[in-house]
């Protein structure tokens, strides 16, 4: 795609921005559309959001909070206000007037529009310490933890571009005017539009060497699901493709199976299940997993036995396997159970049994397994996984009896590590360490791992709910916070 085409691109993500009017039903207060202002920026929050406060017009002395992308704390910028809401505004960022020493040339040239990174206009060791201060600042805020807890600094690789194995670009349903064109990428920056995106990148070449024949299929595709649409056999739709780079290729099919190495272990999945995304960091958070485990309990022995919740196709089991004598995985999509068994089989994983079940009743999946000790057991840990929205009350409420020696709790989504950390917390638990992992450079995703160590083990906790009070479930809108 030519510089300007992809101008093109960015000026259209930024429509609802840029446009000389308003959007329908816009609401001018305390800010015109478009009014430009000169803001300087305190903070960032973890979903990438620069905050400033400007003076309300009119209003002597009172300030208005104002939200701005693309910008790093420290900095003096010009913004156009483009949204007012009851309490803040968003603006765009229109120029930059003092920058930070830690601000550098964004690589894709979609930086402005693309809503899939955040960080591109920083280096990475800022990256880095900006996502480390937002773990320490929701463990604050949500779980209560002193202001400046101690969190590692990011576990990461140098490899900051060409390192996402898996690439899931969206398209819309296809309008008639457009034959099988439209944009096929990421959601905008501003809005639901979609940015066309011919390259990533963040994405390994494999993937942008597929993407444009996988792209041309898409508009052929389109093209006849037109003219079906025209002929009134069924609608077009949209859709969201997948590019997984794997040992037999970049995969298009969700159903296909692959393999990827991680150390010396070959995991098998099915391409549209989950398997980590980032080949270059994950041996290296695997590693710091193991170390973990490995590390004495109390009694001066390491852990024998584990549990991995939410085990995937098992990577955790399969890989910290060796040093321990039982591992039980626990996993509720029945393909990936199925590929963790041949995975345990392939690499001589013998110790590994695996589940298919819900991990909010483990303990009905333990119970009576001759190779496991009596339960609750001091010589347990547990590594969970969850997906974003954490652990579920009732899984707690077991985990919590079966009192394990030690909980690496992994997690994709810090807000709610830190209020299931609440209920750790309540029911016996220390935190012995914090380690943030920069699995998606350039984004602001981050994965957090907390090691808790029980200071009874074996001894199963009947305090739960915790006297400390539980935060309500949270969702993906609450995780952005003021740093
Ligand atoms: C973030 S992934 C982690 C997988 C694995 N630990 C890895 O790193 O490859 C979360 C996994 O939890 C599984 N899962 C989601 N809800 C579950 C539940 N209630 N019980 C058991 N597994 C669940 C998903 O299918 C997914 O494989």
């Amino acid at each position: 795609m030519s510089h300007a085409a992809t101008r093109e691109a960015i000026d259209d993500a930024k429509w609802a921005v840029l446009a000389p009017t308003g959007p329908p039903g816009f609401k001018d207060q305390p800010f015109a559309y478009h009014t430009e202002l000169t803001m300087d920026i305190q903070t960032v929050t973890n979903d990438g959001h620069g905050i400033g406060r400007v003076e309300l017009p009119g209003q002597h002395g009172k300030t208005w909070v104002v939200m701005v992308r693309d910008v790093i704390a420290g900095e003096r910028v010009r913004v156009k206000i483009y949204r007012n809401f009851q309490n803040y505004s968003f603006a765009v960022l229109t120029e930059v007037l003092e920058a930070s020493p830690n601000r550098i040339e964004p690589q894709c040239k979609l930086f402005g529009a693309c809503g899939g990174c955040q960080y591109q206009h920083m280096t990475l060791e800022a990256q880095r310490e900006l996502k480390r201060g937002h773990v320490q600042q929701v463990l604050h805020r949500l779980a209560g933890l002193p202001p400046d807890v101690q969190v590692n600094p990011v576990l990461g690789t140098g490899d900051a571009f060409g390192y996402r194995s898996k690439l899931t670009p969206h398209y819309d349903r296809p309008r008639r005017d457009q034959e099988g064109g439209g944009p096929i990428g990421f959601n905008s920056k501003f809005s639901r539009q979609i940015v066309d995106v011919p390259h990533c990148p963040i994405a390994l070449d494999a993937i942008n060497d597929q993407l444009p024949q996988t792209r041309q299929e898409v508009v052929e595709k389109r093209r006849r699901a037109v003219e079906a649409e025209r002929h009134g056999i069924r609608k077009a739709r949209g859709g969201t493709l997948l590019l997984r780079a794997t040992e037999q290729g970049v995969v298009t099919d969700p159903r296909q199976e692959c393999s990827e190495k991680v150390g010396r272990y070959r995991f098998w999945y099915t391409a549209g299940s989950f398997f980590q995304n980032n080949p270059f960091v994950l041996p290296r958070m695997v590693e710091y997993v193991n170390a973990r485990l490995r590390e004495p309990l109390s009694d001066g022995a390491p852990p024998r036995f584990l549990l991995d919740c939410y085990c995937g196709v098992g990577l955790f089991a399969i890989c910290g396997h060796a040093h321990l004598e039982t591992v039980v995985g626990v996993e509720v999509q029945g393909e990936s159970v199925e590929a963790a068994r041949r995975n345990a089989a392939e690499n001589g994983a013998n110790n590994c049994r695996f589940v298919l079940g819900n991990a909010q009743a483990i303990f009905g999946a333990l119970s009576g397994d001759p190779s496991l000790p009596a339960m609750p057991s001091p010589s347990m840990a547990v590594v969970i996984d969850p997906p974003r929205k954490g652990c579920d009350r009732s899984f707690l409420r077991q985990l919590f009896r079966l009192s394990p020696a030690r909980v690496v709790y992994v997690s994709c989504n810090p807000a709610t590590q830190a209020r299931d950390t609440i209920d750790f917390l309540g029911n016996g638990y220390r935190i012995d360490d914090i380690q943030p992992v920069d699995i998606f450079p350039q984004t602001k995703h981050i994965e957090n791992i907390i090691t808790f160590a029980n200071e009874r083990p074996g001894v199963p906790s009947e305090n739960f709910p915790s006297s400390s009070p539980h935060t309500p479930p949270l969702t993906d809108a609450d995780a952005p916070t003021a740093g």
